[in-house]
C-alpha cells in the first residue's frame, strides 16, 4: 500500500448530508446566566463573546495523536459515542497497545463552563444537549411548553456525563441480583460491584476505610463541597422518621445519606476527563468529536458488522472494523442507528422500506424515571437557600476559582438522596419504590431563567405560581419514582438519520405509579413537619396550580393533577436495546452485550438496562463500559 491509502477518503453525499435547523441554531446560543456574567469578569473565564461558538476557547481539543492527517481506512473496533460508556470502551481497548481504536462522537469537547457543578441546569438550553421532545401525551407534562416533555441528552465528548447532576448511584444489590436472575449472567451485584469500583477513586469523608469503595480507579467520587444546613436537617427528619444513615453505594444501601458526587476537588468528573483525557495522545486511539454516525455497515449475506459511515464537516465518510462496532450512542441513538441499518421490528422497517437485516424489538421497551420538581418550601429564616442573586457574586466565583468550594461547587442546590418505601409499596423487605433528593433552592431561586427554562416549564405555570417566590429564600425536595409500572417505547420517525425518533414516555398510565407519586409527596410534608424543618419555619407554598384549581389543595386528586402537571424526567431512560438471555422475547442484545442474530456488533451503554434500578444511571453507564470492554478483550484474546 502507498502511505496516502492508510487515510479515509470522503465519499460522495447523495442524501441526508445537513443536520436538523434546531441543532444548528443551538452551535450559536451562548447561555444566559448571572452566575456565568460574574464569572466572565473574572480573568480565570475571560472569553470572546462576539465569537461564533462562545465557548471554544475552552474546549476541550481532541486532535489525531501526532503523525496522523487524517482518520485511517480501518480499525480493529469502532465505537460510537463517546459518552459515559463509550469513553471508558475506547480507552481500555486501547489500553496496552494491541487494538487500534476509532471513537466516534457527534459532539464537540467539553467547555469550561461545564465542569462548573452550580452551571449544570444552564446547558440544557445548548448545543451540549440534543434537544428531544417526548411525543405528546395527553395528562402529562402539562405545564411544560406546548405540553411536551423535554428529554435532553448530552452531546459532546463525555456525553451525557458533561451535562448532569454528577449525583453517583449505583443501584441497590436487589436491582443488579433480580437483573441476574431473569438469566442476564454475570450481572449479579457482585459481578458489577467489580466493575463500579475498578473506576472508582474515592474521596468520601464518612467512608474512607470502606471496603465498598476504591481509591485506584480513575474516576473521582467526592463529597459535595458545599453543604447548606438544610441537608443536615433532610437527614436529621429523615431519623426522626426511621430512616438510618448509610452509604447507599454499599450493599445495605437503604436510608438516608449526603450525595456522592463524580467530581474532583469541585470540579465536575465527566467520562471524558476521567478516561480519555490522559490516554488521547495513545497512537492507537483515534477520537473524532463533531462525527456522526449515520449507519452501520452490515453485509446482509453473512450479517456481520464490517463498519460504519459517519458525516463530519460536510463530508461523508466509511471506515471499517476489522474486529468489532460497538455502540454506545445512549438510549436513544443506539436504538435509531440499530433500526437506520436495518435492524429493528420487521414491520416498522418495512414501512419505511428499509431491508431488514434481522427482526428485533429494537425501541420496544424504554423505562424512565419520572419526578416531581413542584413543591416549594418557604422559610421564616434567610440566607439558608441558593438564591442566585446571592450566590452570583465576585467573592463565590473566586473562592471557587482558588479553593473549587463555595456555593459554585454545589450540584445547583441538590445535596442528599433517602431511599423509602411508601406505605402502599407491595414489596418484601428494603426494597425502595421513591428516591427523596434533598435541595437548597427552588424553581424561583434563580429567578426563573435557568432551571425553570431548562425543563421548558410554561411561562403561565411559572408566573402564577412560581414567579412570587422569587427573591426569597425557598427549596424544594424532589421525589423520583424508581421502579414505574408504565412503559415507554420508542419508533423511527422517517428514514433521515437526522430526524429524532419519536419517544412514547407513557407516562403515568398504571394508576399504581400515581398513587406511589402520591404516597411520596406526603412522606415529604411528613419530613417537613419535623423540628429539624420546623426550627426554620418551614412551610409549604400553597399556591395552587391554575389547572388544577377544581381540586381541593392537598387532596389525592390535587397531587395527581400537580404531578400530571409537572412530569418532570430525570433523564434516565433506559432498555430500548433490552439485555436478556435467548428465551427473552424482549431482548435486543444477549448478557455479552451481542447483537442478537449479528455478528461483531455490540451495545454498551445504558440502553442495555432490562429493568428499572434504584440509580441514576451515569455510573452505571460506566460500570456497562468497564464490563463491556472486559468481554470484548475476552472475546478476541486481548
Ligand atoms: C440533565 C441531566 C441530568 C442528569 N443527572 C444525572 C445525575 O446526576 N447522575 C446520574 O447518574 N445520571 C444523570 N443523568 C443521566 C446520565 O448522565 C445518563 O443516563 C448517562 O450519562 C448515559 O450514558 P450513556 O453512555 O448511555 O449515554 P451518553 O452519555 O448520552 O453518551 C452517548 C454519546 O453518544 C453520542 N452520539 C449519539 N448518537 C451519535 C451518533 N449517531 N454518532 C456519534 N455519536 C453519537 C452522544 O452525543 C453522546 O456523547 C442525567 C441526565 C441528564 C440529561
Amino acid at each position: 500500500r502507498r502511505p496516502h491509502d492508510h487515510y479515509a477518503k470522503p465519499q460522495v453525499c447523495k442524501q441526508f448530508c445537513s443536520e436538523n435547523k434546531i441543532v444548528q441554531k443551538r452551535e450559536n446560543y451562548t447561555p444566559k446566566s448571572r452566575i456565568v456574567d460574574v464569572m466572565l469578569q473574572t480573568p480565570m473565564f475571560a472569553f470572546n463573546r462576539s465569537d461564533s461558538d462562545g465557548f471554544s476557547a475552552f474546549r476541550d481539543q481532541y486532535d489525531l495523536p501526532k503523525g496522523f492527517k487524517g482518520p485511517l481506512t480501518e480499525y480493529d473496533f469502532i465505537v460510537v459515542g463517546a459518552g459515559s460508556a463509550g469513553s471508558v470502551l475506547a480507552a481500555r481497548l486501547s489500553e496496552g497497545g494491541k487494538a487500534s481504536v476509532l471513537l466516534l462522537e457527534a459532539g464537540l469537547g467539553e467547555s469550561m463552563l461545564t465542569s462548573v457543578p452550580t452551571l449544570a441546569p444552564l446547558f440544557q438550553m445548548t448545543s451540549s444537549v440534543w434537544p428531544y421532545l417526548m411525543e405528546h401525551q395527553p395528562n402529562v407534562c402539562m405545564g411544560m411548553e406546548n405540553e411536551r416533555c423535554f428529554w435532553p441528552r448530552g452531546r459532546a465528548v463525555g456525553g451525557t456525563s458533561v451535562v448532569n447532576y454528577m449525583i453517583y448511584t449505583r443501584g441497590m444489590k436487589e436491582d443488579w441480583d433480580r437483573i441476574a436472575a431473569k438469566g442476564n449472567y454475570g450481572w449479579s451485584y457482585e459481578d458489577v460491584l467489580k466493575y463500579y469500583m475498578k473506576s472508582e477513586r474515592a474521596h468520601l469523608r464518612e467512608f474512607k476505610n470502606s471496603p465498598w469503595h476504591s481509591k485506584d480507579g480513575e474516576l473521582t467520587v467526592e463529597d459535595i463541597p458545599f453543604r447548606s444546613k438544610l441537608s443536615k436537617a433532610f437527614l436529621d427528619a429523615g431519623k426522626l422518621l426511621g430512616n438510618r444513615r448509610v452509604d447507599y453505594n454499599s450493599p445495605d444501601g437503604f436510608g438516608f445519606s449526603y450525595i456522592q458526587a463524580t467530581m474532583s476537588r469541585g470540579i465536575r468528573m465527566s467520562s471524558a476527563k476521567a478516561f480519555l483525557h490522559n490516554n488521547k495522545k495513545r497512537k492507537n486511539l483515534h477520537i473524532l468529536p463533531n462525527s456522526r454516525v449515520t449507519k452501520i455497515l452490515i453485509d446482509p449475506a453473512t450479517k456481520t458488522a464490517t463498519g460504519v459511515q459517519f458525516r463530519t464537516n460536510g463530508q461523508i465518510y466509511e471506515i471499517r472494523a476489522k474486529k468489532e462496532v460497538i455502540l454506545s450512542a445512549g438510549p436513544i441513538e443506539s436504538p435509531h442507528l440499530l433500526m437506520l441499518s436495518g435492524i429493528g421490528p420487521r414491520k416498522d422497517l418495512e414501512s419505511f422500506g428499509i431491508e431488514v437485516v434481522q427482526d428485533l424489538p429494537v425501541g420496544e421497551t424504554l423505562y424512565d424515571h419520572i419526578s416531581y420538581t413542584g413543591l416549594a418550601f418557604v422559610m421564616n429564616t434567610t440566607r439558608l437557600t441558593l438564591l442566585e442573586s446571592n450566590v452570583a457574586s465576585l467573592g463565590n466565583v473566586l473562592q471557587y476559582t482558588q479553593f473549587g468550594d463555595g456555593p459554585l461547587s454545589s450540584l445547583a442546590g441538590v445535596e442528599t438522596l433517602g431511599y423509602i418505601k411508601t406505605n402502599i409499596s407491595e414489596e418484601i423487605g428494603d426494597f425502595p419504590d421513591i428516591e427523596l433528593i434533598g435541595t437548597c433552592a427552588s424553581l424561583a431561586s434563580d429567578d426563573g431563567k435557568v432551571v425553570a427554562k431548562g425543563v421548558r416549564l410554561a411561562d403561565w405555570l411559572y408566573n402564577d405560581v412560581y414567579k412570587p417566590l422569587e427573591g426569597i429564600d425557598s427549596f424544594t425536595i424532589l421525589l423520583m419514582l424508581l421502579h414505574p409500572k408504565s412503559k415507554g417505547y420508542m419508533k423511527l420517525r422517517s428514514i433521515n438519520p437526522f430526524d429524532q425518533p419519536k419517544l412514547y414516555g407513557n407516562y403515568l398510565t398504571h394508576q399504581k405509579d400515581v398513587s406511589t407519586m402520591i404516597a411520596g409527596i406526603r412522606y415529604i410534608l411528613q419530613m417537613i413537619d419535623t423540628p429539624p424543618f420546623q426550627k426554620f419555619g418551614t412551610k409549604l407554598h400553597k399556591k395552587k396550580f391554575p389547572n388544577c384549581k377544581m381540586f381541593e389543595f392537598g387532596s389525592d386528586g390535587y397531587w395527581e393533577c400537580a404531578i400530571r402537571t409537572i412530569t418532570a424526567t430525570l433523564h434516565h431512560q433506559i432498555s430500548t436495546c433490552k439485555m436478556g438471555p435467548p428465551s427473552d422475547p424482549s431482548a435486543v442484545v444477549d448478557p455479552e452485550l451481542r447483537v442478537y442474530g449479528i455478528r461483531n456488533l455490540r451495545v454498551a451503554d445504558t440502553s442495555i438496562i432490562p429493568n428499572t434500578i434504584a440509580a441514576h444511571t451515569n455510573a452505571p453507564g460506566i460500570m456497562i463500559g468497564e464490563k463491556g470492554a472486559d468481554m470484548v478483550k475476552q472475546t478476541w484474546g486481548l
